[in-house]
């Protein structure tokens, strides 16, 4: 299924947040939003999976205005990884994966075992099932991280969207996920910080800076030391990874910079 998103635009008060952005994820595509603290990705994932009302534009899953389908279609369709998930309530963590798979019944309908299956396996994917009997409010933050992508898998949507997945998740499961959505095989859209994640995992990148789209392209055309220097403000060399071929940035702090500059 594919997303794409026509001349977007969104403001809060007098505030403009989201110009005329243009993007396309096409079906099966791994795709990275990257930019620099408060540059509009989550604004603009928002406006994809209708947190927000998009003030211009229009937002398309295959050839549909997403404003067109009901909440729970929606929900079968995409699946949604937010930044913070409020839990008011304790659930243990079996409920909070099965609760993946309500958009597929009706409020009448009692859950079956292939729904049972479905969440097991998604929390066997995501290193959790033995926790499966424990309170998701006593979990550490990249354990409850792990739950709700368990959730996200067992909605079994075709379109993921995903805003920093990779917080909270120690560098082995930082891996681990990574190494998951990419054999999912289905449409995501994902807000990433690590640009060296980005770089290994994304086919291709959106950089967005002050709500525009700066530049879009596949790793190793976009991410250029010009390019990051203009939206991150930071000097980096970017080499090719000795063992995967990706593009791989180096960064530089000012530290560095500075004792470079001084040394005759
Ligand atoms: N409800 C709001 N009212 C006013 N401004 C807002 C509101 N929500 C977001 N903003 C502003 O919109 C801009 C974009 O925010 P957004 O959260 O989309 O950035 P981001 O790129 O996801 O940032 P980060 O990398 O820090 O998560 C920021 O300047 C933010 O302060």
């Amino acid at each position: 299924m594919n997303l794409s998103c026509e001349a977007v635009s969104y403001s809060i008060g007098e505030r403009e947040l989201l110009r005329e952005i243009d993007c396309r994820i096409d079906s099966g595509e791994f795709v990275g939003l990257i930019g620099p603290n408060g540059s509009g990705k989550s604004t603009l994932l928002k406006n994809v999976y209708r947190r927000f009302k998009l003030d211009q534009g229009v937002i398309r899953l295959d050839e549909r205005d997403v404003r067109s389908l009901s909440r729970r279609r929606m929900a079968q369709l995409m699946s949604v990884l937010r930044q913070e998930t409020m839990v008011e309530f304790d659930f243990t963590v079996e409920e909070m994966v099965r609760m993946g798979r309500h958009p597929h019944k009706g409020w009448w309908e009692a859950e079956t075992d292939s729904d049972r299956d479905i969440a097991a396996n998604a929390l066997e994917r995501v290193g959790m099932a033995d926790f499966r009997g424990r309170s998701f409010l006593s979990l550490s933050g990249g354990e409850k991280q792990r739950v709700l992508i368990a959730r996200a898998l067992a909605q079994e949507a075709q379109v993921l969207i995903l805003d920093e997945p990779t917080n909270h998740l120690d560098v082995r499961y930082q891996l681990q996920l990574m190494d998951l959505l990419e054999q999912l095989d289905i449409t995501i859209f994902a807000a990433l910080h690590d640009l060296n994640i980005a770089a290994t995992y994304c086919h291709r990148l959106y950089a967005i800076c002050n709500g525009k789209i700066a530049a879009s392209g596949p790793p190793e055309q976009l991410l250029q030391p010009n390019l990051l220097r203009q939206i991150f403000g930071v000097d980096t060399e970017v080499i090719r990874h000795p063992r995967t071929g990706r593009p791989h940035i180096l960064f530089f702090s000012e530290k560095q910079r500075k004792k470079e500059r001084d040394t005759p």
